[in-house]
């Protein structure tokens, strides 16, 4: 006998009285618990409509379950037939919009012959950005060229073109995005964004072209042609769970079972050419993604069989599931050189979460070695029939403790530290920030370092119109000294110019080497410009907001009473700061330190004023320096 449900363990999202009722052996209602699932189809764009029409209930009988799929007969399908495979690949041509062209046309009315000039500016074209989606699980639905909106031409009565939308391509998350093979962008988080191509800057109308000396200006510019580019999309991540077997072992017919996924299945080997990926879908709209891959002989790892390039799939996959043909002899030697080839390919491959499946259970012969089966291993062992459907449900449920216990693990790791550090880091973090509420004033100074989120911010609040001047300071500077060939400063504008500021608005210091001199270097440019700074916005990391604070206190080269400063910094919280281009958490946290260092030592050297660091920030400074943190 196939052991029951009540062996299963509860997981933590299935409450106990769906789970009583589970156990004792009644249906459960789709509206209490329901697993549905779908295939990904490359053609389908409108794949979660699919999934919302694929709900079927649980049941704990094996017949019932088998029934409520209703048709078992599959459909022989040779692989070549199938389309719906897994794709993780793309190359992908980006134009971005071109800007609308400036109107050139001059206001008339009655009795008014010779109005002055009133054609509007071309809006700008549209961006294209690519975005990392958690319920996109493959490349599939990914075109060749994507081409982005155009910006709208100007019209007359001063009307100014409407801008281009953005385009957005939703990709899986562990997306890659490289350019000539050189990795650009690792888009892992659901919601971050890459904007590949800009759009090109919308021409101006010939209202633009007014000035004393020409009253009526018949030009009018045509709006630049947006960005292109040539980029690669590949998956880092295949799914969550792959299905690891010996060829005919049953793992396509596995994936029919446990997801709508229609891998073709056929009684020899080699069935499966292509991996296929099959989302299981949970009534809390967690989606585990399982990939079919083909079957694996021995001496794999020398390329035997379908070789080396399934291994690598293995590889991309975060749990395994060893589906073992139970019918065969002796299915635990299967384990073993399933588990020999994996480790070949890549030592301690083979030793990721799993589940041992024990496949085929409702031929006779199977029965009697399951048990010899579960004392050949440790791990636990599932007894399925991926035939009639017997047992799936403890895989499925099996299959979510996997994930849960893979999402816990993602999250320790993206957090980087362990959870004291993290308290006494975030003490640190909230100390140097200083929540400054935003004011209209003169000029927002943006300071160079390596991060272009403080380029994208300074030029956001310049776009949401808190000053009518934006300066950006720095030559190359101690984050930037050796990694970048290019000013801080002139790297700061071309982001600016990319979000649309105008040129004539931006004001550049390229000289300073530190906060002190981009502070007093900047006050430089504006008297030399005339500019009034009765009011400034400074904007810099988040971590540095009360050192910029303090530094310009002391090095301003005017009374600070008579000129404003407000300090501010892009919005990010703790965890959103790190960034493959300017460090990991610990790297933060090496920073973090570096700033109390010279918030306690530079006010002797006459760089900042004077602050008091409170007691916990002093203790935290010193756990964490205790605990292998070196300021930076
Ligand atoms: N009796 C029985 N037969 C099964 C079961 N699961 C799969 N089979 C049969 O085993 C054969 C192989 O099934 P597949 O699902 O194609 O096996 P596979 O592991 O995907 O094979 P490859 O793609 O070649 O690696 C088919 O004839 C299936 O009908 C099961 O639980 N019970
Ligand atoms: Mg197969």
């Amino acid at each position: 006998m196939l052991p029951t449900l009540s062996r299963v363990k509860p997981p933590r999202w299935l409450s106990p009285d769906i789970l009583s009722r589970y156990i004792l052996g009644h249906e459960v209602r789709g509206n209490e618990l329901s697993l549905f699932s779908h295939s990904i189809s490359p053609k389908s764009a409108a794949w979660r409509l699919k999934v919302t029409a694929g709900i079927r209930n649980v049941s704990t009988s094996c017949t019932l379950c088998a029934k409520a799929r209703g048709n078992q007969k599959k459909k022989d399908m040779s692989e070549k037939k199938l389309t719906r495979h897994f794709i993780d690949y793309r190359r992908v041509k980006l134009m971005a919009g071109s800007g609308g062209k400036g109107a050139c046309c001059f206001h008339s009315e009655p009795r008014k012959e010779w109005g002055g000039p009133d054609g509007g500016n071309g809006g700008d074209g549209g961006n294209i950005i690519i975005k990392a989606d958690r319920f996109v699980k493959s490349l599939a639905q990914v075109v060749p060229v994507y081409k982005g909106e155009d910006g709208q031409p100007g019209g007359s009565k001063n009307c100014y073109g409407r801008n281009g939308s953005p385009t957005y391509i939703h990709v899986p998350l562990g997306t890659l995005v490289k350019e000539q093979g050189k990795t650009i962008m690792d888009l892992s988080e659901h919601g971050q964004e890459y904007l590949a191509v800009f759009g090109g800057a919308g021409g101006k109308g010939n209202r633009f072209f007014l000035s004393n000396e020409n009253r009526s200006p018949m030009t009018a510019t045509s709006g630049m042609p947006g960005e292109e580019r040539v980029l690669q999309l590949e998956l880092r991540t295949m799914a969550h769970a792959g299905l690891v077997g010996f060829p005919n072992a049953g793992k396509s017919s596995l994936l029919r079972a446990i997801s709508n996924a229609k891998p073709a299945v056929a009684a020899y080997p080699f069935t499966t050419l292509n991996p296929h990926v099959g989302i299981v879908n949970y009534r809390d709209h967690e989606q585990v993604a399982v990939a079919d891959i083909p079957g694996i002989i021995r001496g794999a790892h020398l390329n035997r069989g379908l070789g080396i390039s399934f291994l690598r799939h293995i590889e991309r996959c975060r749990f395994l599931l060893f589906v073992l043909d139970l019918s065969s002899p002796e299915p635990w030697t299967q384990l073993q050189h399933l588990r020999y080839e994996l480790d070949q390919y890549e030592p301690g491959l083979s030793q990721r979460p799993q589940a041992i499946i024990a496949n085929k259970m409702d031929l006779p012969e199977s029965r009697e070695r399951l048990e010899t089966l579960r004392s050949h291993v440790t791990e636990r062992v599932i007894p399925v029939s991926a035939l009639t459907g017997q047992n799936t449900e403890e895989l499925i449920l099996h299959l979510r403790e996997l994930y849960d216990g893979y999402l816990q693990e993602k999250a320790q790791h993206e957090r980087g530290m362990d959870e004291e550090s993290e308290k006494l880091a975030r003490i640190l973090w909230d100390y140097l920030r200083l929540h400054h509420r935003l004011e209209k004033s003169d000029v927002i100074i943006g300071l160079g370092c390596h991060d272009l989120r403080v380029a994208e911010r300074s030029a956001a609040l310049f776009l949401e119109g808190w000053a009518p001047w934006l300066l950006f300071t720095g030559n190359l500077g101690k984050q930037t000294a050796g990694v970048w060939t290019r000013r801080e400063a002139d790297v700061f504008l071309d982001v600016a110019l990319r979000m649309g500021v105008p040129r004539g608005s931006i004001l550049l210091e390229t000289e300073a080497t530190n906060t002190g001199e981009n502070i007093r270097f900047s006050h430089r440019v504006l008297k030399e410009r005339n500019i009034p700074a009765s009011r400034v916005i400074l904007v810099q990391q988040p971590f540095m907001e009360r050192r910029v604070y303090a530094t310009f206190l002391r090095q301003w080269p005017e009374q600070v009473d008579l000129t404003r400063a407000i300090v501010t910094s892009p919005e990010l919280g703790i965890f959103e700061y790190p960034h493959p281009a300017v460090g990991t958490a610990c790297d933060l946290i090496c920073y973090m330190l570096g700033v109390v260092e010279r918030i306690r030592d530079y006010p002797h050297k006459g760089f900042q004023v004077e602050q008091q660091l409170p007691p916990s920030v002093l203790c935290a400074y010193n756990w964490l320096l205790q605990a292998g943190y070196s300021p930076k």
